[in-house]
C-alpha cells in the first residue's frame, strides 16, 4: 500500500490521503515521490471539480516531516534539496485549477499544517489542536507554508502564529479564519451534506472561481517567497537547537 492514495470518485472529485498512520501520515520521502506523480495526474484530470487532501486514520492529519528523513545532520545544501520536492508540490497544491479542501481528520504539526496552508480551504474535526512548532525546533516552516500561512489569515496572526509556534485548536483556527468549517466526520464520504454545494457545481464553474482566486495572489512572487523561505529554512537547519531537538524526539523512540 502507498506512502500518499489518490482516489477520484465518479461525483468528479478526488482525495488524496497522506497514508502512513502508523507514523501519523509524516511525510516520508518515498511519500514525496508518490505525490509528485499523483499531482501530476490530478493536473491531468480535466473533469475535477475540486479535490480534498486528507490523512488515514483517526489521530492525525500529519504530523510534519519524518523526522528520520528531515533529520538534523543535514548541511545546509543538503537540507535544502531535502526540503525543496515538498515546497514545489504544496505551490503546485496551491495553484491547482481546482479548489482544494485540507481535510484536517486530526492532530498536524509543522510541515503537516503547512499542507493544509496549501489549500484553499481547511475543514476541521473538533477538539483537535494544530501548530506551526518549527519555532520550537530552532528551524522555521520549510516547505513554503509560512509564506502561504500569510496569505490565508491576517498578517499579524499568521507573524505571531509562527513566532510563538503555539498549538491552537479548532475552534479558535476557525475564528481566526485558518479553519473554514468544523466537521464531525473523520473520514470523507460523498454524501456528506457539507460537501453538497461543490459537488452540485460544474468542472467549469469551479475552475472559474479558483481562475478568479488565483488572480488575487503575485504567482511569480508567492513560488520566489516559497523558496527564499526553504532557503531560509535550510540555513536554520544546521543550528544546534535544531540538531538537538530533532535528536530529542529520535531518543525518544
Ligand atoms: C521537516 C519539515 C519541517 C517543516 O518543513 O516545517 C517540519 O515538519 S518540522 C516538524 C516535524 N514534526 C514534529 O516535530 C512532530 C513530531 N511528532 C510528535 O511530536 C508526536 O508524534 C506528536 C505529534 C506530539 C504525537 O505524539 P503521540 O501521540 O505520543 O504519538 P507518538 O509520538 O508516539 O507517534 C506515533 C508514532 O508516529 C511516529 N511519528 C510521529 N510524528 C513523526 C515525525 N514527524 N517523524 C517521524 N515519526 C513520527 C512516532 O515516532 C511513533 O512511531 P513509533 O514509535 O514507531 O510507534
Amino acid at each position: 500500500m502507498g506512502d500518499s492514495l489518490l482516489k477520484v470518485y465518479p461525483e468528479q472529485f478526488a482525495v488524496l490521503t497522506l497514508n502512513r498512520p502508523h507514523k501519523l501520515n509524516a511525510v516520508s520521502k518515498t511519500m514525496i515521490h508518490e505525490l509528485i506523480e499523483q499531482i501530476n495526474e490530478i493536473e491531468q484530470t480535466h473533469e475535477m471539480k475540486f479535490l480534498i487532501v486528507t490523512g488515514s486514520g483517526n489521530k492525525a492529519f500529519c504530523s510534519g516531516g519524518d523526522l528520520n528523513d528531515f533529520h538534523g545532520d543535514l548541511e545546509e545544501e543538503e537540507a535544502y534539496q531535502t526540503l525543496k520536492p515538498m515546497q514545489e508540490i504544496l505551490y503546485k497544491i496551491a495553484t491547482l485549477p481546482v479548489p482544494t479542501i485540507a481535510w484536517l481528520n486530526g492532530l498536524a504539526r509543522g510541515g503537516g499544517l503547512e499542507i493544509a496552508s496549501a489549500c484553499d480551504f481547511r475543514f476541521a474535526v473538533p477538539e483537535e489542536n494544530f501548530g506551526f512548532i518549527q519555532g520550537k525546533l530552532g528551524i522555521s516552516t520549510g516547505w513554503g507554508g509560512g509564506t502561504l500561512l500569510y496569505r490565508r489569515i491576517d498578517t499579524q496572526l499568521a507573524f505571531q502564529w509562527l513566532i510563538e509556534a503555539d498549538l491552537k485548536k479548532s475552534d479558535e483556527l476557525l475564528k481566526m479564519g485558518f479553519v473554514q468549517k468544523i466537521v464531525n466526520d473523520r473520514s470523507i464520504s460523498s454524501d456528506n451534506k457539507l460537501l453538497e454545494p461543490y459537488l452540485n457545481r460544474s468542472a467549469d464553474q469551479m475552475r472559474l472561481w479558483k481562475s478568479q482566486r488565483l488572480k488575487y495572489i503575485d504567482l511569480d512572487q508567492l513560488k520566489q517567497q516559497m523558496d527564499d523561505e526553504v532557503r531560509a529554512c535550510s540555513r536554520l537547519w544546521v543550528s544546534n537547537e535544531h540538531k538537538q531537538a530533532v535528536q530529542q524526539f529520535l531518543s525518544k523512540k
